[in-house]
């Protein structure tokens, strides 16, 4: 198993529901990143989506766009975010990596080129926005054949087809926003959520992440409790920025700290 089945394996075990850090690679300084994400484990990360900076991140709000913006501006793009991956694995071989970004920048470097240098960097899931499930089989198949996991999304909108088509060629955890709308938007529908994911399950043993406008522990906690874990993105980027850069790392512990709770108070009712 890889590292990300492992994690909701053992999260399962214990009762407890997984929570899911994203923060850009580069953002809010290339040097900071590593011990950054090395603060995300502090704070009870169970696994990290690294965000690939991108120039035209359509999913994403304001606040990420300008986290990839500052990164973009330090020269940070999908090389620099590998380096820092395998930084960070020389001290951490057991946080699962998620890396987060579009298709441009993959497409840039080629599908075979990107899997393999990935890989070697000890990157373990790869969540590319705009490869649509249905016209990217062969590179989830060249993912899973270097046991790394091809993860996507899924929406309110999301039909019968779509979950389905995602449900078989997706592994290591299904990721289900929660909402219609861009990241860090803040209309979070709670009933619709609780309703879509056991339709999901239906369809799918894998672990179900929720995210998309989760800012506080309370939300976080309701949230886990419907599902297997949380994603939390734009507040830890606020919280970064809201403070002097050397109080980041600070900041982003307490608030990890903070929702961690919220989610630890969801273990067991699922
Ligand atoms: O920022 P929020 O609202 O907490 O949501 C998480 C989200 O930012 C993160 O998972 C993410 C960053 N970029 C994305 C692009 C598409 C889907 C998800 C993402």
């Amino acid at each position: 198993m890889g590292r990300i089945a492992d994690t909701f394996a053992a999260l399962a075990k214990q009762g407890k529901k997984g929570l899911i850090p994203y923060i850009m690679a580069g953002d809010p300084s290339p040097a900071m990143t590593v011990d950054l994400m090395h603060a995300l484990v502090e704070g009870g990360a169970d696994v990290i989506e690294l965000g690939v900076p991108f120039s035209d991140p359509m999913a994403d709000g304001p606040v990420i766009q300008r986290a990839a913006e500052r990164a973009i501006a330090q020269g940070i793009g999908m090389h620099q975010t590998l380096v820092m991956v395998a930084e960070f694995r020389k001290q951490d071989q057991t946080t699962p990596i998620v890396l987060m970004g579009y298709a441009n920048p993959i497409e840039c470097i080629g599908q075979a080129a990107f899997v393999d240098v990935a890989k070697t960097a000890g990157v373990d899931g790869v969540l590319v926005v705009d490869y649509p499930p249905e016209e990217s089989e062969d590179f989830a198949q060249k993912l899973r054949a270097v046991d790394m996991d091809p993860i996507y999304l899924l929406a309110p909108t999301s039909t019968e087809e779509r979950i389905a088509a995602v449900a078989k060629v997706a592994s290591g955890y299904l990721y289900y926003v929660s909402l219609k709308g861009v990241t860090g938007a803040g209309h979070l529908d709670l009933h619709e959520v609780s309703q879509r994911i056991p339709q999901i399950r239906n369809r799918t043993g894998l672990p179900v992440g929720v995210g998309f406008g989760i800012r506080d522990a309370s939300t976080a906690e309701r949230l886990a409790g419907m599902a297997d874990a949380v994603v939390v993105g734009s507040r830890l980027i606020d919280a970064m920025t809201d403070v002097p850069q050397s109080e980041a790392r600070a900041a982003l512990l307490a608030v990890m700290k903070d929702i961690r709770a919220g989610v630890d108070k969801a273990a067991g009712n699922k």
